[in-house]
């Protein structure tokens, strides 16, 4: 039985796969407690694997978004095992402090302050900007590195960081622009 809080159906809002169709299952409980942070993951229900898969199921898409809170505290082999024998494509996005099974086929990693990365593949680096030196994140091997506005707040500073630091590409939380979940 895992810990979720909810389950829905939406595009994905970040990051490289912006606007793919995507179930997302976002797990309650994390280890951190980052002071931006914009979701609510308190709450949930107790599912077995069946009763996921099944709900994920009833969506048309083929990628699931694993999330949290921390998805990477709730998961196992046993889940990506099953989701994969369900036929789907499996994407986390994780703050990286957990140790994640082999086969997840795309991780985002969204590191933070003060943690130590237990990651052996990272696909796409998304950095939250707060004006914290973001330069040693670019020096972590994935394909692509986004940083992303705080809550849409600082979106000028982050694209005047970005026109400098060309390495970069901007992430926006393009559901919340379009008010979808
Ligand atoms: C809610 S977190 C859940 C997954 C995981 N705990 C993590 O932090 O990556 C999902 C994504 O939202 C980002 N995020 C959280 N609060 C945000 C905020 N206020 N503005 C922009 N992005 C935010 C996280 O950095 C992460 O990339
Ligand atoms: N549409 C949409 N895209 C997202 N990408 C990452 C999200 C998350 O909360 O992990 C998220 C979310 O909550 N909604
Ligand atoms: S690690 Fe992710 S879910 Fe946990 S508090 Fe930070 S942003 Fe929120
Ligand atoms: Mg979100």
């Amino acid at each position: 039985m895992r810990k979720i809080n909810e389950i829905f159906y939406s595009l994905q809002g970040e990051g490289f796969h912006t606007g793919t169709p995507a179930v997302f299952v976002r797990f309650s409980g994390c280890n951190l407690k980052c002071s931006f942070c914009d979701t609510q993951h308190e709450e949930f229900r107790m599912m077995t694997d069946d009763e996921i898969i099944a709900e994920v199921c009833t969506y048309p898409c083929q990628m699931v978004i694993l999330t949290g809170g921390e998805p990477g505290l709730s998961i196992d082999s046993q889940l990506t095992k099953a989701l994969h024998a369900a036929g789907k494509y499996i994407a986390i996005e994780t703050n990286g402090t957990c140790v994640l099974p082999e086969d997840i086929d795309w991780v985002t990693c969204s590191p933070k302050e003060g943690t130590t990365l237990k990651l052996h593949h990272i696909d796409e680096v998304k950095v939250v900007y707060v004006g914290q030196d973001v330069s040693p994140y670019l020096k972590l091997p994935a394909k692509h590195h986004f940083l992303q506005p705080c809550s849409g707040q600082n979106t000028n500073d982050v694209i005047a960081y970005i026109k400098e630091h060309p390495q970069w590409r901007l992430s926006l939380q393009t559901h919340k622009l379009i008010d979808i979940p």
